[in-house]
């Protein structure tokens, strides 16, 4: 059965994963968003709030899931994040297949996945888009978000696979170490390159 070519798109903490998949989304690429989904779940009334507030006591509130309380719960203790993520991904993987259905006319989709390497997901896509920017760019980046400490930052990176591994097992780099237009410009090409090889 024909189905769209997935390309998965993913990077390292502030890398620029939602900047650059919202550019093939104006290019008209249906994209797929695990994170928003995560969020989408966990909002007031979403099918995550009660699996994780049996499994996390006092991380939900009328707001949903608190995620810098359940943060704090999860960063730093390995157990408690494999607890989370066994929660989660299922559900992601979930609304991966129906968003796959829903769009089963596209050339190609978009997937945009955190964790790719991380969980092994590459093996069921089509084709690997890493992005990537100098680690000080990075850094700088993810320090000026709010919340954000020089420890939990590296707690985070010791996480993730590293960016220059990343980079090595991607088909495609995007610099996102540009000004914006320039990386726009590398993916409008790119996708003109991905929509060439999967006709
Ligand atoms: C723990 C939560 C509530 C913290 O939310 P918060 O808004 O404070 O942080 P945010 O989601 O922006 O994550 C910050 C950084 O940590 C990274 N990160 C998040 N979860 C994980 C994880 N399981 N393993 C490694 N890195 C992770 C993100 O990719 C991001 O780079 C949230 O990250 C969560 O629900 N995580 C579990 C689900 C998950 O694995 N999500 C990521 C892929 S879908
Ligand atoms: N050339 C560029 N490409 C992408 N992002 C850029 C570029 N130049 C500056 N930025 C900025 O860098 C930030 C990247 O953040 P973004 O949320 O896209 O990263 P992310 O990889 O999705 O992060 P996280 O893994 O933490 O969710 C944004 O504020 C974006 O405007």
């Amino acid at each position: 059965m024909k189905r769209p070519a997935i390309i998965a798109l993913t990077g390292s903490i502030g890398m620029g994963k939602s900047t650059v998949a919202a550019m093939f989304e104006g290019a008209g690429i249906p994209v797929f968003d695990a994170d928003a989904e995560v969020r989408r779940l966990q909002q007031p009334r979403g099918d995550l709030i009660e699996p994780i507030e049996a499994a996390f006591p006092g991380s939900t509130g009328p707001g949903g899931v608190d995620r810098d309380a359940l943060g704090q719960m999860v960063f730093g203790d390995k157990e408690a994040l494999a607890r989370l993520e066994a929660i989660v991904h299922p559900a992601v993987a979930r609304a991966r297949q129906e968003f796959l259905i829903e769009h089963g006319n596209a050339p190609l989709v978009l997937f945009d996945i955190p964790l790719l390497f991380e969980k092994g997901g590459q093996e069921n896509v089509d084709a690997v888009v890493v992005v990537s920017a100098p680690a000080e760019v990075q850094r700088r980046r993810v320090l000026a978000r709010p919340g954000m400490t020089p420890d939990k930052f590296a707690h985070i990176l010791s996480l993730q696979t590293p960016d220059t591994e990343k980079r090595e097992k991607a088909d495609y780099v995007i610099d996102t170490g540009l000004p914006l237009s320039e990386t726009e410009d590398a993916v409008i090409e790119l996708i003109a390159v991905l929509q060439k090889r999967f006709s």
